[in-house]
């Protein structure tokens, strides 16, 4: 059953057009991910649904309950739709210790001294803060603030959180750790999680479904992780979720050529009749081999990055990128240098349409 429900919405700024009819539906209870490029307007999105921002036309939902609808003139105010928010510039008050911080929406909303006491507490601890109570947020760490920004999200029981980018300022050790506390303190609580951000990564790890945005704000693809990492809509969303290799290729007859050469791409030719095809694939869906079937190529470029090694290769004048974990490629011969020949085949491939590159052909 779904929550939250955005319906036809548009919303300019003079005359940049931010959104224009977005729908969108999240069900009770999910985590949600809005992933997509800086400035595509996720965080618009989710001030629209907060209530921060009027739509110029469509409507809004939360709980089967219009909270926005220009055209009826209904414009709930935001600390009546039930939400608990956390923006990325909504940072703690720096001048109220962590107890004050979490209990300032049960402040404003005049609830009784005992029971504000004991929900902060309870709050407090939820997010492994106690014993801190009394601490100012100058003497916090960064990712103990982002806590009593979530504590004070969750305070007043919202059936729905909106995080927007709430990791970005924290090192990459803290931001895989507070994702997962996000994942926990979701199930335990049993809310629905609309979350945004830029990182496919988080994206994939936290998500139960993802709607994944372009520059132009329109949605490409929803799905679960899975459906949008194995089964991208389109050639944005392949690219999008990952480095990805575009490949022309050369028809002639039955046989699928590589840019100018004469091999045959050993893959399953594409159905149907584009004019032009392009094939795409992961770095990590190309296998090396010094020999063997496949294209042969020459490694124009062999990068050690830690755990990986990330070959450039050249096929018949295509540049395409693989990579290999370091210790297999040890075990296996395949610590390649540059300028040596090399044999490429295929885990996955998908055949997208030149002409646009947006649609994938079906296989
Ligand atoms: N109050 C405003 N006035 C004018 N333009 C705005 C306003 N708020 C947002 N915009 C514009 O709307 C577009 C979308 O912004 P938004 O903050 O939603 O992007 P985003 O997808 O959240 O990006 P990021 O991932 O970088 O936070 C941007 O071009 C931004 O400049």
């Amino acid at each position: 059953m779904e929550i939250i429900r955005v319906e036809g919405v548009a919303k300019s700024y003079g005359k940049h057009q931010v959104h224009k009819d977005l729908t969108l539906s999240i069900e009770r209870g999910e985590c949600f991910t809005l992933l997509g490029p800086s400035g595509c307007g996720k965080t618009v999105l989710l001030r629209l649904i907060a209530g921060f921002e009027v739509p110029d036309a469509g409507r809004v939902l939360i709980n089967d309950t219009v909270v926005s609808d220009p055209a009826q003139g209904i414009n709930i105010t935001p600390d009546r739709r039930g939400l608990g928010v956390v923006f990325q510039d909504y940072a703690v008050w720096p001048h109220m210790t962590v107890f004050d911080n979490v209990g300032y929406p049960l402040k404003i909303a005049k609830r009784p001294q005992n029971e504000l006491k004991d929900r902060v507490m309870e709050t407090i601890e939820l997010v492994g803060m106690s014993g801190l109570e009394r601490r100012l947020p100058s003497e916090l760490s960064g990712g103990q603030q982002q806590r009593v920004a979530l504590a004070r999200a969750l305070v007043a029981n919202p059936s729905v959180m909106l995080l927007d980018e709430p990791l970005t300022n924290l090192d990459a050790n803290l931001r895989e750790e507070m994702r997962f506390e996000i994942k926990e303190l979701q199930r335990k609580l049993n809310i629905t999680v609309l979350y945004v951000t830029h990182d496919q990564e988080i994206a994939l790890a936290i998500s139960d479904r993802l709607a994944i945005m372009d520059e132009e704000g329109k949605i490409r693809q929803t799905g679960n992780p899975w459906e949008i990492f194995e089964r991208p809509a389109d050639s944005f969303v392949f690219n999008f979720m990952g480095i990805a290799n575009f490949v022309p290729v050369r028809r002639d007859g039955e046989a699928y050529l590589v840019g100018n050469g004469e091999q045959l791409i050993p893959w399953e030719p594409p159905q149907g009749d584009a004019p032009k095809w392009v094939a795409g694939f992961r770095p990590s869906d190309v296998r090396v081999a010094r020999q063997g079937t496949g294209l042969r190529g020459t490694i124009k470029r062999a990068n050690f990055l830690g755990a990986m090694m990330d070959y450039l290769i050249e096929v018949d004048g295509a540049h395409l990128r693989t990579n290999i974990e370091t210790h297999a490629a040890i075990s296996k011969g395949l610590m390649f240098k540059e300028g040596e020949i090399c044999v490429i085949s295929f885990r996955d491939l998908l055949w997208f349409n030149a002409e646009s590159l947006t649609e994938v052909a079906k296989q």
